[in-house]
Parts: structure tokens; sequence; C-alpha cells
């Protein structure tokens, strides 16, 4: 966790209170909505008489058919040297409370104050003009920021050479790869040290030495500035945000500084990947279970785990051809669909086993303890001909696991190994203190 030494209430920068923001899914209706609310907003008398609690109330307002909550009844607040990571599923709401904060979109409800400069990548386009070349945006997006021409200057050749465009500064935005659009938008936005940052997904664009170089841009102007991150990699959140909110639905579920708390209320939201069994076809998968302290689960189950509890897997497989023998492996996948562990023979490729003479086979790997970071994860069983050129079955998302650990710093593997601490006293006497 970060430090935060400007911790007074006039630092707070950003300030929802019960903000509210509904779409219709129809788009007929939707214009037809539009058209109502502007003539309502142009008899006065009609407010008047909600203001006297006649009519429509004035607080959050009434949902029409086919309209949705998008977000509903966020409040936070973020101060000068905070980075509040907003995390949730497709469709959340994450993107809408940040274009609602940077002014692209009116609340239904609440109310949104922001103190000081924003500088906001929001939308893959970042905002510029297609047309103009990318010297041309770079003065007009300043401008939009409130930096004058001679700030701008100031700041040009650091903002080009952080974007490293240099060579495309005169040709159109509209011929820039997404990568390079987002790299010019991160340049502009954090380059001129806006007083508010607000970062949509979009660096994700960007390939992996720019995606570094941002999260190290944006740690350093921490202290600078209040940042709002919308990202769905969690290790991301880890590295640079000192508070995190869950949305789900537009609610807010989870909001604090308990980063590890939070994405565990999100990744306890996942939905599981569903079965999929590919392969030859050659072999199937008859059954599969998985232990722990905590008990077993089977085929589709999610079953939780202490970090550091011991965990066995067992599998009951079945030839549909004639095979003497195959390879067996499991794969363990984060929920970013990274595989963070594989279980193997010992001449670490897959496990070599004999079906029995009715073509069945159960094999169990006794995984022991088990040194996964905090999160969701699921595994799949790959069996493969003895060569490991074909795949003769592939189950995916064949088990799930949910681990729970106390300390969450992101890693997928944990490890304690045995400490030891060298110190010399006040009379110079050397001490080795073993496994600390
Ligand atoms: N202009 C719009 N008109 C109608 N519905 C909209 C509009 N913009 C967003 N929505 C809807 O609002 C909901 C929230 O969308 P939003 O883009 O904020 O989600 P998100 O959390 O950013 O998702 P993602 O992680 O996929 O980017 C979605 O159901 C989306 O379809």
């Amino acid at each position: 966790m970060r430090n935060n030494a400007h911790n007074t209430d006039d630092e707070v920068l950003i300030r929802a209170e019960h903000v509210s923001k509904k779409f219709c899914r129809s788009l007929k209706r939707s214009l037809w909505y539009g058209a109502q609310d502007v003539a309502n907003s142009l008899m006065p008398w009609k407010r008047s008489l909600e203001r006297i609690g006649i009519g429509e109330k004035l607080g959050e307002p009434e949902l029409r058919p086919e309209e949705f909550w998008a977000v509903r009844d966020v409040s936070f607040e973020v101060r000068r040297g905070e980075c509040l990571g907003l995390i949730g599923h497709n469709g959340a709401g994450k993107s809408t409370l940040l274009k609602i904060l940077n002014s692209l979109i009116r609340p239904d409800s609440g109310r949104i104050t922001m103190k000081g400069r924003v500088g906001a990548l929001i939308e893959l386009s970042a905002g510029f003009n297609p047309i103009l070349t990318g010297r041309e945006n770079i003065y007009n997006q300043a401008a939009l920021l409130g930096f004058s021409k001679k700030e701008t200057d100031a700041n040009f050749d650091a903002i080009v050479d952080f974007a490293q465009l240099e060579p495309f500064l005169d040709m159109p935005v509209q011929n820039y790869s997404s990568g390079m659009r987002v790299k010019l938008g991160f340049a502009v936005s954090t380059q001129l040290e806006p007083d508010i940052l607000l970062i949509d997904e979009v660096l994700a664009v960007g390939d992996i030495g720019f995606r570094q170089k941002s999260l190290n841009k944006m740690a350093e102007l921490l202290d600078k500035c209040a940042v709002i991150f919308v990202t769905h990699s969690m290790p991301q959140i880890l590295r640079v945000c000192n508070e995190v909110m869950v949305l789900e639905n537009g609610k807010s579920l989870f909001k604090g500084a308990d980063i590890g708390a939070g994405v565990e209320r999100f990744i306890a939201h996942f939905d599981s990947v569903g079965q999929t069994v590919t392969g030859s076809g050659e072999v199937e998968v008859v059954g599969l279970t998985i232990w722990t302290v905590d008990g077993c689960a089977g085929l589709g189950e999610t079953v939780n785990v202490r970090y550091g509890d011991e965990v066995t897997i067992s599998i009951e497989v079945r030839a549909r051809e004639h095979l003497r023998a195959a390879k067996l492996h499991f794969v363990v996948w984060n929920s970013e669909l990274l595989p963070v562990l594989d279980v193997m023979g010992p001449d670490l490729t897959g496990f070599q086993f004999e079906f029995g003479h009715d073509g069945r086979s159960k094999l169990t790997a006794r995984i022991g303890e088990l040194f996964l970071g905090a999160g969701k994860y699921s595994v799949s069983a790959v069996i493969n001909s003895i060569d490991n050129k074909r795949v003769l079955c592939r189950f995916d998302s064949a088990v799930n696991l949910l681990v729970r650990a106390d300390s969450f710093s992101g890693a997928h593997a944990l490890h304690c190994p045995e400490w030891s601490i060298e110190s010399v006293s006040k009379e110079g006497q050397l001490t080795i203190e073993e496994n600390a």
C-alpha cells in the first residue's frame, strides 16, 4: 500500500455522491424518452411541482420500460495521492462511470465534484480528431485540458519522447494504429501532469514495453494527482492502486483499501468457463475428482483450497480405440486464462500410463501442498499420445479451484523458504539465526 502524505479532506479531488445513470435497451424508445425528457426540462412549472413533492420524485428517477441502471447509487472520494482501481465484469458500468466523471455523459441523479485539470484516456480514439496530425492533436488535447500554448510548447518534446512517435507526428491520426493512438493519448494526458487522471483499460492495446512504462508513469504521478484506473488485469490493480471498487450491474459491491479482499470478491463472482472437450476423441474422461482438506469436487464443480493445503486429483479415463498407453498432464489456469501450473510426469512431459484390459485406467496425482496465490483457477486434463504429437482428449475447465491466501500480492505462486538472518552485535559478535 502506498503512503498518502496528503490525506486531508480538502485534498479530495474527485467526489461522486449517489450517482446513477440509466440507459434504454431499445433505440426507438430511447429516442422517444429523450424527446420526453427535453420537453419536461422545458417546462419549469413541472420542475417546481416536483420540488414541492407533486409529480415525479427529484431523487433517483424511476425506470421506464426497457430501461436499466448502468450505474446505480455509486458514491466515493479520491484524494490527491490516491489511485482507485475500478473492477467488474463486462457491462458492469466502469466505462460509463468514467465517462460521467469526464462529463461525456450526464448522470440521471447524483452529484459529481472534480477539482483541477482532468487528463483522461477513456476511448480508443483517445478523443483525437482523426483528420488532424499527431502534432495538431497534441495542441488540441492540451488546450482542452486547459493548458496554454506556451505550457504545451514546454512539454511537447517530453510528450513526443514518451509516445515514441516522432516519425509519425505529421501523419493524420486516422492512419495511426490503435496502439499508436493510445500511446499518444496516454503521453498527452500524463506528461502535462493533470490533477486528475482517468484511465480506462485502453492501455491493454499498447505493447508490453509501453504498458510497463505507462504503469510506472502512473505510479510516479500518484503523488501529484488523483487517479481512477479501470482494468481487467488484477496484477495491474495490485501494482498501482491503493483502493479498489468492485462494480456489478452498476452497483458498488465492495470499496476499500484491502485490495486483496476486493479482488477476491470480484473473482468469486466469476462465472466458471463452460467445460469443453476437444482432441481426437480416442480417449474419454469418465470421471475426475479433486480432494483438498476442505472437501472434494467432481467434474464441473468448484472446491475451496487454502494456501499450502494438500491437493490430490484422481481421473478415470477410457480408450475408445485400441490404445495401449498414453500420457496425461493437468494444467491449472488462472482467471486471466494464463497457465500457472503444469502437473506432469517425472521427465517433465506427461505422465505415461497403460490402459487396462477393459481399456480403462484410473490415475491419481498427489500434488501435495499447493502454493498458488489467492484466486480462482480452472484445471484442464490433457491426454496425449506417447510421442506427444496427438491430443487424444483435452478436457478444459474440468474442475475449478478457489484458493484463499491471506497475502494477496498478485503473484501466481507463493513460496515461503527457510530464512536466516546474519547480524553483528554491539560487541562485534556475528550471530546467525536460522529459519527466523
Ligand atoms: N450509450 C449507451 N446506450 C445504451 N446502453 C449503454 C450505452 N453505453 C453503455 N451502455 C450499457 O451500459 C452497461 C454498462 O456499460 P459499460 O461500458 O459502462 O460497462 P463496462 O463495465 O465498462 O464493461 P467492459 O468491461 O466490457 O468495458 C452495459 O450494459 C452497456 O451495454
